[in-house]
């Protein structure tokens, strides 16, 4: 939705006071979240109906927008304001670079994929657009700003994480990990610490910066979609 089309927050905090800041930034986005987060190709990691040759192009390209998102949690743990935030930050940094990091090092061990593939691999012309929003709000941009690109990240991936970790897991470790990995506790935690900290943060801004993060929100929502796509897609070819 265009900004000046948009419900602006104090509108939408009148009509709906239990909501928060985070849930105006996913209604505003609305048919964009929904496209994220009920991508068909979430859905197949799920139901164990994933193309091979599609989850390895997801995987690769994926494994280059994470080092670009440790980067990003860098900036954020520079510019968040409290000892509180930067924990929770580090914390996150941590594990991705950790428990996440070893995650694919193990599934392009099975799926044949070697080192110098995927550590140099060059980043699709989605992925660039993703990495670039995500690094220049972070880096560039206010606190706000950069939180806002990460919680939608983050929030896509525990919404559709959630619904397939109630089917039964796939057999393919790497798809059976890549939902716990966003389905524990732990990340359910940290995403709801991510919400917490937008509907704390967002409601004292003015109204030009919260449509920014309105903006902000809706187009890392438009990439999400556009990241899935690009990896499936293309499965007819390969
Ligand atoms: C494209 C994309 N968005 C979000 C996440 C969650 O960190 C991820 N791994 N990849």
């Amino acid at each position: 939705m265009a900004s000046n089309s948009r419900l602006s927050f104090q509108d939408f905090a009148a009509q709906t006071p239990s909501a928060g800041f985070s849930d105006w930034l996913a209604a505003n986005a609305g048919p964009s979240w929904a496209a994220a987060t009920d991508h068909p190709f979430t859905k197949a990691i799920g139901d164990d109906t994933m193309p091979t040759a599609a989850y390895v192009r997801y995987l690769i390209e994926d494994y280059t927008f994470v080092i670009d998102l440790c980067s990003t949690l860098g900036y954020l743990v520079a510019k968040a304001p409290s000892m509180q935030s930067k924990a929770k930050l580090s914390a996150f940094l941590a594990l991705v670079t950790s428990e996440e990091n070893d995650y694919f090092e193990r599934s392009f061990a099975a799926l044949g994929v070697p080192k110098e593939t995927y550590q140099t691999a060059a980043q699709g012309p989605v992925t660039r657009q993703f990495s670039d929003l995500l690094l220049q709000s972070a880096g560039k941009g206010t606190y706000a700003d950069g939180l806002a690109c990460l919680l939608c990240a983050e929030w896509v991936y525990l919404v559709w994480g959630l619904r397939e970790a109630q089917k039964p897991r796939p057999t393919h470790f790497y798809l059976a990990e890549w939902i716990d990995l966003h389905a524990v506790p732990g990340f359910q935690d940290f995403v709801g610490w991510l919400r917490t900290e937008m509907d704390n943060t967002g409601p004292d801004l003015d109204p030009a910066a919260q449509d920014r993060l309105a903006d902000l929100f809706e187009n890392m929502c438009r990439l999400e979609v556009a990241f899935f796509d690009a990896a499936w897609a293309a499965q007819d070819g390969k």
